[in-house]
């Protein structure tokens, strides 16, 4: 049987605040999801024997075992689909490994919409989101990989928002960081507010119609957990630095727990141009010209 394949989009997060710590110790966020040109591909051969290949530039490091989030997504869905039907996994490797674009929950969300097209799941059928949730915080938003406001921990999700198209830069410096102790930097007890930035906009609103009046609205928020990254990882700040020097670079910022950096330009030649400058001068940097939707 020929196989089922999907794209499997980086997350950005264009703005993220942490509102608090809940009990059971994660974190209350309000973050404006937005999704990338550039992104992993996962394909689904029917009926071999089950598992997982990796290839792809980001290949070497990550497990294709049972910790691949691929295989989690399978497990957690078959909970839920008794007689689920599945097959071998390919997945192709694009994206750098926890590099705060949520690629191993775009791998995961890829997986579930997968076996649901196997499976004549239709794509609103309750147990993918189900299992998006117990996947992973970010596996929900990435289900559908639409831009919205997500709230909550990740399971809360305001309407798909219809934003202007952002030409983007992505860089990341090579160094992987680990989610959890960035959220722990921030030094919360549990049941702690948190009085963050303000958030980007009201997610049930209309987002701002021009990249211009969306990147003005964008640069009155920002990402609470760039300066704990950063603390963990300087080299974060030389990466938003070069991003901020970059001729016609309008905001640099960091999405999600980090490495990975975005800037944003007002067209597509000027991201370009800033993607060749950054690579001559980082040729260890992944440096990536994109489009955020
Ligand atoms: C920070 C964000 C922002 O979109 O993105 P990334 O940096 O991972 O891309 C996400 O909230 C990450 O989501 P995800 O990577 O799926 O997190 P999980 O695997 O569920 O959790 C990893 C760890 O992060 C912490 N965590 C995660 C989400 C959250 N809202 N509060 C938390 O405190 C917890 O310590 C948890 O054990
Ligand atoms: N298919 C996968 N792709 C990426 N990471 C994966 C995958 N499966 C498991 N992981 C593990 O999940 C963790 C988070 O990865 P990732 O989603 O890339 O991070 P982030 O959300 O910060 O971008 C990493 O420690 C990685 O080893």
């Amino acid at each position: 049987m020929l196989p089922l394949t999907t794209r499997a989009p980086a997350k950005v997060n264009l703005t993220l605040r942490v509102l608090g710590r809940r009990a059971d110790g994660y974190h209350e966020l309000d973050s404006l999801v937005a999704f990338a040109g550039v992104g992993d591909e996962l394909s689904l051969t029917p009926g071999e024997p089950a598992g997982v290949q990796v290839s792809g530039p980001f290949a070497a490091g990550l497990s294709s075992g049972d910790d691949n989030l691929v295989l989690k997504a399978e497990r957690v869905l078959r909970e839920e689909i008794a007689g689920l039907r599945s097959g071998r996994f390919h997945l192709v490797k694009r994206l750098p490994v926890a590099s705060g674009i949520g690629g191993g929950s775009a791998d995961a969300a890829a997986a579930l919409r997968l076996l649901a097209r196997l499976n004549d799941l239709p794509p609103s059928h309750p147990a993918l989101l189900a299992a998006a949730g117990r996947i992973g915080a970010d596996v929900p938003v990435c289900l559908e990989a639409r831009a919205r406001i997500m709230r909550g921990i990740g399971e809360r999700l305001g309407p798909p928002l219809r934003l202007p198209r952002l030409f983007a830069l992505l860089v990341n410096p090579g160094m992987a960081v680990e989610t959890a102790p960035v959220f722990r930097t921030l030094g919360l007890q549990a049941g702690q507010e948190y009085a963050g930035g303000v958030a980007a906009f009201d997610a049930d609103g209309s987002s701002p119609a021009t990249p211009a009046s969306l990147i003005v609205a964008l640069a009155a928020s920002g990402n609470d957990l760039q300066a704990p990254a950063r603390a963990g990882a300087p080299v974060i700040g030389e990466v938003l630095s070069a991003l901020s020097a970059t001729p016609g670079c309008r905001l640099a910022r960091m999405s999600g727990s980090g490495a990975t950096c975005f800037a944003l330009f007002d067209d597509c030649r000027a991201s370009a141009e800033a993607g060749k400058l950054l690579a001559k001068q980082q040729p260890g940097w992944w440096v990536k010209p994109t489009v955020l939707r």
